[in-house]
């Protein structure tokens, strides 16, 4: 599906082209006498604005990744860098999206995004009116009320993004947001993700098991294997804005560079 051109142009405009910076990034886990050598001295860069989805085998490191941008967890040796400054710890300005979205049961979807602002000095009705526009444009305006185990999976999954957005953040981390959920629910909540993206102008990182997946929504995939990571580019700016043809030999090249690479 083409789009519109305007849309590309918002995201495009004024990126800073060195965002997000690996370098030398090595991450390694022990555990006894044995090495989890998760990067070998990786760098990279990400685009402001871009949209890069990690994939690759299970247990190479995606979350882990994700988590060193996050601030959860650091590199062994070498740095990562968002916007030039070296990351120390987790910010609010960098939020991250689960599989599982964990809300409180005994609190409306309004009280548990609400209760994601507890620590901003804000007038509580400027909180409300907050919660407000981000319910709408994740869908669940007309949910507010409810409690989590009312809503389905794709909705809770809504609330969870919602949760995230109400930060303000510059990066929007997620980690197999929607491994979870159907066929049909995913797509939808594919395109809730990239009508997010291209309003806020936000740099999204995403982890996934699925490469069509990856290849859809992406305007960069990195691939993670045997300690590397390989930044492939999207070649557009907008994810929607593929051809079908390319996206599925995409899909294949990834698929053989996962299989064959050493
Ligand atoms: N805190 C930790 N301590 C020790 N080992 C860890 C820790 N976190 C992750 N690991 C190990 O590092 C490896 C990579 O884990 P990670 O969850 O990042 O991989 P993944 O690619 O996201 O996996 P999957 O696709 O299965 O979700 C795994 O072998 C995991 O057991």
């Amino acid at each position: 599906m083409m789009i519109l051109g305007s849309e590309v142009n918002m995201v495009s405009k004024n990126i800073d082209i060195d965002y997000i910076t690996f370098r030398n990034v090595s991450k390694q886990f022990n555990s006894g006498n044995n090495i989890n050598q998760i990067l070998k001295s990786s760098s990279l860069k990400l685009n402001e604005g871009s949209f890069s989805v990690v994939v690759g085998p299970s247990g190479t490191g995606k979350t882990t990744l994700l988590n060193m941008i996050a601030g959860f967890d650091k590199p062994t040796s070498g740095e990562i860098l968002i916007a030039g400054n070296k990351i120390i710890k987790p910010s609010p300005k960098h939020s991250v999206v689960f599989q599982s979205p964990t809300l409180f049961p005994w609190k409306t979807i309004l009280g548990n995004i609400f209760c994601a602002l507890d620590h901003k000095k804000l007038p509580k009705k400027t909180k409300l009116s907050l919660c407000d526009q981000i319910l709408d444009e994740v869908g669940l305006s007309n949910y507010k009320k409810h409690y989590p185990h009312e809503l389905s999976g794709g909705m809770q999954q809504r609330v969870g993004i919602a949760r995230a957005l109400i930060m303000l953040p510059d990066i929007l981390l997620m980690d197999e947001p929607f491994s979870a959920l159907d066929h049909k629910t995913r797509e939808d909540m594919q395109d809730l993700v990239i009508n997010i993206w291209l309003k806020h102008g936000l740099t999204i990182l995403f982890v996934t098991h699925s490469i069509e997946e990856a290849v859809k929504i992406s305007t960069d995939v990195l691939i993670l294997k045997n300690g590397s990571v390989e930044v492939i580019k999207n070649n557009v700016n907008h994810p929607r804005a593929h051809d079908d043809n390319d996206l599925m030999k995409l899909k294949y090249d990834i698929e053989f560079k996962i299989k064959h690479a050493d």
